[in-house]
């Protein structure tokens, strides 16, 4: 549950912006630690998805990861309070409404891009596209 910040009160991944001088798993794998105490080092990339809200010119990019071996446990930080779900049990009610829409890939172990058009309200999107991809190494 994200306490704070963009998508408060919305339940979510640990995530955030990535720092300068750092990869985006690196990042990612650092926000994870900052926000629940949880170390990895077994991070595994699923999907990249863009996200265009209505009235803002600037487009965010987000890469999702998945991490099934870490260090630690959860706890409560500043910014997050941890919760667990049963991958087949996702609170998706709860959760950005792009969500239920690509988990199912995640589940799969398929690869992902995609993009949505958001309202200006954050809650509702107009439009999508989704895909399934070989790779997501874009270099
Ligand atoms: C619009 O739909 C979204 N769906 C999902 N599932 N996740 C989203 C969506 N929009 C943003 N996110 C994610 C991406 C990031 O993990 C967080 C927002 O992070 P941001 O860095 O913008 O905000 P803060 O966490 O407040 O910033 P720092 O942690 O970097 O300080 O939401």
């Amino acid at each position: 549950m994200k306490k704070r910040g963009f998508g408060r009160d919305k339940l979510n991944g640990f995530g955030g912006k990535v720092e300068a001088n750092e990869t985006i798993a690196k990042g990612a794998e650092r926000e994870l630690a900052e926000e629940s105490g949880l170390v990895t080092k077994s991070i595994k990339q699923c999907g990249l998805l863009l996200f265009y809200f209505e009235n803002d010119l600037v487009a965010m990019e987000v890469h999702v990861f998945l991490v099934d071996r870490y260090e630690g446990a959860a706890v409560e930080t500043d910014e997050m309070r941890p919760q667990w779900f049963g991958i087949r049990d996702m609170p998706f009610e709860l959760m950005w409404a792009d969500d239920s829409h690509w988990w199912p890939y995640v589940l799969k172990g398929q690869k992902f891009v995609g993009q949505f058009w958001f309202k200006a309200d954050q809650v509702t999107f107009t439009r999508h596209t989704l895909r399934a991809v070989d790779s997501l190494d874009f270099a």
